[in-house]
């Protein structure tokens, strides 16, 4: 595992705003002026602030406005879909169902969630084949909702494409691995704390494990690691997503863009979230691009592979997944990764 790619972060006080416009551009050059941008921010950063990104405003009204009636529910209600009822991992995540790197004696994050993936295949496929999306009955929730998907799903070929002219690749050398991808987007609400105190926990400090997150936020909360270890808030910028690069980019680009370690803390008013996570096809062979590996390199990422990884995580956080391996009805892939195994720096809480 590398050990001192953290020190490549600069020690930013809010994070870059990179304009994408131009990655939708007809010339290639004007595309790889855009990814310039999107290089140096996920360089000094991992975290950024993305515009031009040609996402309607249509497509966010609808899915805040549908996913905050849904959440306005009773729990019953919202069990009815429960993800441990479903087959591909799809559902109501109810409060305290994370056990986020397997920290029980802590306090459950305040959060509930809905967890939405591709039909078929999907992260699932090991154990079942034709396993479809799980909605629930609520009106207008998966017109909106999956069209949101579909959505992020265009947007992040395009942020592929980018990154791969970033670290100076064939524009396709990921998107020859984006057919069906297990990406999945999570609707997540926290809920209105009036009490909260700056050190409440909404989620606790992480990094994302797919290629790159793109992250729709209603309301304040986010805070991400700098390169001096000190952690920065992120307000709400209008029209903007903001992006962050995960573990297996790390992996692929061999510790040139780390994966920035962020969290959430409880914020007074109610807040809702919508992570998209960006992965390749479930069985892309995940390890660093032979072009990006210098002669001196004693960085040693092992190969993994995409789906494996997420699916190996997943398990090891749901709790009715650990339940379902505790039965023997599912299995961890084969050499699974513990959760928090990436090079990372050491995750500082206050
Ligand atoms: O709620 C947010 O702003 C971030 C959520 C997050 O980091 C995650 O779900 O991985
Ligand atoms: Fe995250």
């Amino acid at each position: 595992m590398p050990t001192s790619e953290h020190g490549t972060h600069k020690a930013f006080t809010e994070l870059p705003v990179v304009d994408i416009s131009l990655l939708f551009s007809e010339q290639l050059e004007d595309r790889v002026k855009a990814a310039k941008e999107l290089d140096k921010a996920a360089r000094d950063a991992g975290f950024l602030y993305l515009k031009g990104h040609q996402i309607t405003p249509e497509l966010m009204i609808n899915l805040k406005q549908v996913v905050k009636e849904y959440f306005e529910q009773d729990v019953d209600s919202k069990m009815a879909n429960y993800i441990g009822l479903s087959k591909n991992h799809s559902g109501y995540v109810p409060i305290g169902e994370e056990g986020f790197y397997s920290t029980e004696a802590k306090k459950p994050d305040l959060k509930e969630a809905y967890d939405i993936g591709p039909d078929s295949p999907s992260l699932m496929a090991r154990f079942e084949k034709d396993a479809n999306t799980q909605w629930p009955r609520h009106e207008g929730f998966k017109k909106h909702v999956k069209a949101y998907y579909d959505a992020m799903l265009s947007l992040s070929r395009v942020l592929f494409q980018g990154f791969a002219l970033a670290l100076g690749l064939p524009e396709d050398t990921f998107t020859q691995q984006l057919t069906v991808p297990p990406s999945q987007l999570r609707l997540i609400h926290y809920f209105d704390n009036p009490d909260a105190k700056e050190t409440d926990s909404g989620i606790g400090a992480h990094t994302d494990y797919e290629f790159f997150t793109i992250l729709l936020p209603t309301a304040p909360g986010l805070q991400v690691l700098n390169g001096s270890n000190e952690w920065i808030n992120v307000p709400l910028v209008d029209d903007c997503f903001v992006i962050n690069i995960g573990d297996m980019m790390e992996q692929v680009s061999n510790g040139l863009y780390v994966a920035t370690s962020h969290r959430v803390r409880q914020v007074k008013e109610e807040r809702y979230s919508f992570p998209f996570f960006s992965s390749l096809d479930y069985d892309t062979v995940v390890a660093p691009i032979e072009s990006l590996i210098k002669n001196d390199d004693t960085s040693s990422y092992e190969t993994i592979i995409c789906g494996d990884h997420l699916l190996a995580q997943t398990i090891q956080t749901f709790s009715y997944l650990k339940e379902k391996s505790a039965r023997g009805e599912i299995d961890l892939p084969e050499n699974a990764r513990t959760l928090l195994s990436f090079g990372k720096p050491e995750i500082k809480e206050d």
